[in-house]
């Protein structure tokens, strides 16, 4: 499959000259290359490239190519590296971390394989996870019952208008820092404050148009210009955070005793041969968490509570499905088996949305061949899932918000991973480099989904406009991510 041959090699379609960068450096610069890239497959098909005086671009426009240059034996050696950028040299010690580590790096293997088994510990159906979920939940609950008010004249239930972005921002939090070291941070306190600075900060300089400037012009970062500010910003709130996770977190562990996934690894590191963890990996694991953990869960939240007030039907369907299924008692991660049109909803919503609209890039480690065109080694391979996943051939009707597509019609299960459609859902990536917290990030939000709906119905705002479903009400970036936006929790009756 991976061939090297001194034959003509036939490349991909693209735009060229001096527009096509002229195109790919606007797009990049407002964050809306996935647009640009949407444009691009219309016109030149599954495949499409583009050469830079830095690096060629290839954009994978079909979930079928993406799984075949990213997950098919013999090619998946190759395509699964990720390209040297200012970010990952500077913020990650070097590329140290896992998302932006090279698999041929000494530890990356392992590290990966580590950080999987601490994720697993909480997050796939273990007691501990669930517990630390339900209680930040039974508080959030709380929370919002505190804040509710009934209006007695009219006679309608306890109800309570909110921003739903402070609202998750903050529950999602204590959740990562019980996760991380076993506490939940207090809402006003230093860590919740330094770890969203580090994700404000750490956010600006992965943003490709940002971090582009900056591979190419390294020397940048000491002048006292926008790029040298993101650098310093950069560097003193990672400081902060790992002043906290990771030093405080270190002089206070108790060897056995683990609170969080930070102990679980100090543990790892006393082991006999656990000498090749060192600190740097753990400052990266801590970090790369704080990324992952955090933004993408909260994101998904909130696209699927703004569909919710949307599709009112599906909020009571899946309403409908908690009170049969569960009734009035706490929802369990067992529970999703038995709640098919919620999961569906949730798959759906990652579809519609598709927020990380081009996945994390890839590099080419060698030449490769795929259904006879060539990519070239040192390409950046782009899945572009934002195209996939609203393709009319493969969707039908890719427009519309139908949680019922990934439905079995016979039996009303949600359709294995396996299935044909579902293997065109490819939110989590493919292969050697997908997700490994999928399945920690699709439990949490089932558990937050339920337990919220069996509680509150959620209403659209009487003293804001409702934000509409739209592509603007998203701002641009690597991960799209939706604006602040009011909405109304009402109590059941
Ligand atoms: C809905 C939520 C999430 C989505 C949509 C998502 C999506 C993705 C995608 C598209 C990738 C890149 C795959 C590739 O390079 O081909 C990725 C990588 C990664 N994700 Fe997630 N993710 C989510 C939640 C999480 C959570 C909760 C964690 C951790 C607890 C996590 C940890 C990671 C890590 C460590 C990587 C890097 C893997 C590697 O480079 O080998 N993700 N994720």
């Amino acid at each position: 499959i991976v061939t090297k041959s001194a034959a003509p090699r036939k490349l991909p379609p693209g735009p060229k000259g001096l527009h096509s960068l002229r195109l790919l450096l606007r797009a990049a610069l407002s964050g809306t290359l996935h647009l640009e890239a949407e444009k691009w497959s219309k016109q030149y098909g599954d495949l499409v490239l583009i050469q830079t005086p830095a690096q060629n671009l290839v954009f994978l426009n079909s979930s079928r190519l993406i799984r075949r240059v990213y997950a098919e034996k013999g090619r998946e050696g190759v395509t699964n590296d990720r390209p040297k950028t200012f970010s990952g040299w500077w913020a990650m010690y070097g590329n140290n971390d896992i998302i932006l580590g090279s698999p041929t790096s000494t530890h990356w293997a392992r590290l990966r394989k580590l950080f999987h088994s601490s994720i697993r510990f909480y997050g796939d159906g273990v007691e501990r996870f669930e517990s630390t979920v339900q209680v930040e939940l039974r508080r959030l609950i709380d929370r919002l019952g505190a804040m509710t008010t009934v209006d007695s004249r009219e006679r309608t239930p306890a109800s309570v208008e909110v921003d739903l972005s402070n609202l998750m921002s903050y529950s999602l939090l204590c959740v990562l820092g019980v996760l991380l070291t076993g506490d939940c941070p207090e809402p006003d306190s230093d860590l919740v404050h330094r770890i969203k600075q580090f994700d404000h900060d750490a956010n600006t300089l992965f943003n490709p148009s940002v971090d582009g400037v900056l591979t190419a012009f390294p020397f940048l970062r000491f002048l006292p210009c926008y790029y040298g500010h993101v650098v310093r910003d950069v560097t003193s709130s990672r400081q902060r955070l790992l002043d906290t996770l990771f030093t405080e977190a270190k002089a206070s562990h108790a060897p056995g005793h683990p609170r969080g996934i930070v102990d679980i690894l100090f543990d790892e590191q006393l082991k006999p041969d656990g000498h090749w963890l060192s600190d740097q990996h753990i400052q990266c694991v801590i970090m790369d968490t704080v990324i992952t953990a955090y933004l993408t869960s909260r994101e998904t939240l909130l696209d699927l509570f703004l569909y919710l007030l949307h599709f009112p039907e599906v909020m009571r369907r899946i309403q409908k499905e908690v009170d049969h299924a569960i009734g009035q008692r706490m929802p369990r991660i067992e529970d999703r088996g038995n709640l098919p049109y919620t999961e569906a909803a949730i798959l759906e919503v990652l579809r519609h949305s598709s927020f990380i609209p081009l996945g994390i890039p890839h590099e080419c480690r060698d030449d490769v061949t795929v259904d006879d065109v060539h990519i070239s080694k040192g390409s950046m391979l782009f899945a572009n899932t934002w195209v996939c996943h609203h393709d009319p051939e493969v969707w039908g009707d890719p427009g519309i918000f139908r949680p019922e597509r990934f439905l079995d019609d016979v039996t009303g299960q949600v359709l294995p991973a396996t299935h044909p459609l579902r293997q065109n859902l490819l939110s989590f990536g493919a292969g050697k480099r997908s997700c490994p917290g999928e399945n920690f990030a699709r439990t949490r939000v089932f558990l937050y989904v339920t337990t919220l709906l069996q509680k509150f119905d959620i209403l659209p705002p009487a003293e804001h406009e409702l934000l509409p479903l739209e592509r603007g009400s998203w701002n641009s970036g690597a991960m799209l991510n939706l604006k602040p936006y009011h909405c109304v929790f009402q109590e059941r009756r």
